[in-house]
């Protein structure tokens, strides 16, 4: 898959809704539930972090719901990313981004989301053909601000900010022209989870969704 059609392909998934849940799953048996909540809330694009053991079995769970477009994050190497293909991840982020894992995404065919967070990182994806990236980590990089301040020289590219972000700071984020969806972690806490408060989790899902 060329970069072109990797950085497209992640347009069309953050134009689906304006909220990405990053999702950390230590229960394979959650992941369904947490999957058919966030569905139905309006939360279709999800992301996995591969940062439990049961990561890859927690996306393969998710896939097979109705709706659901599920990928994987905390992608760092090769053999993350083409393990998230053969689980059945439709897409991958990275917290950011080596020459390696961009040839992987490229040879592998999956989208990829891939991390920056200064003027030369957006500039290295740019050369490569990727023109939508994950700004990371967001607020501690400088929030919204940030973010209007990198359009200035580099409008063509097109952000996801994920990293510290909260209701009430990701509408700063999404008013601005190059910032397509954001992704935070809020949607769908840890307690929330534990908790199995799928009805929580959906309306949590719901708000994000109106963002
Ligand atoms: O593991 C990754 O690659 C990530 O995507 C890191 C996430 O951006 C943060 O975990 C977001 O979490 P919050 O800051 O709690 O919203």
């Amino acid at each position: 898959m060329t970069p072109a059609d990797s950085s497209a392909r992640m347009r069309a998934l953050c134009a689906r809704a304006p909220v990405i849940p990053v999702l950390v799953i230590e229960d394979a048996g959650l992941a369904r539930p947490l999957a058919e909540a966030l569905v139905a809330g309006g939360l279709p694009v999800l992301e996995v972090t591969l940062r439990t053991p049961i990561a890859l079995e927690a996306i393969r769970a998710m896939a097979e719901v109705p709706g659901a477009e599920v990928g994987a994050g905390t992608v760092l190497t090769a053999g993350d990313l083409a393990a998230a293909r053969q689980t059945g991840a439709g897409f991958a982020v990275s917290p950011g981004a080596t020459p390696a894992l961009l040839d992987a995404a490229e040879a592998e065919g999956l989208p990829l989301l891939p991390g920056a967070a200064t003027a030369s990182e957006a500039m290295a994806l740019l050369a490569r053909g990727h023109d939508v990236a994950k700004f990371f980590p967001a607020a501690a990089m400088g929030g919204a601000a940030a973010l209007a301040a990198l359009g200035g020289p580099l409008p063509q590219v097109a952000w996801c900010p994920t990293g510290g972000i909260s209701p009430a700071t990701a509408p700063d984020f999404l008013a601005l022209p190059n910032v397509l969806c954001v992704g935070g972690s809020w949607v769908a806490p840890r307690a929330m989870l534990e908790a199995r408060d799928w009805a929580g989790i959906e309306e949590r899902a719901r708000a994000a969704a109106a963002l």
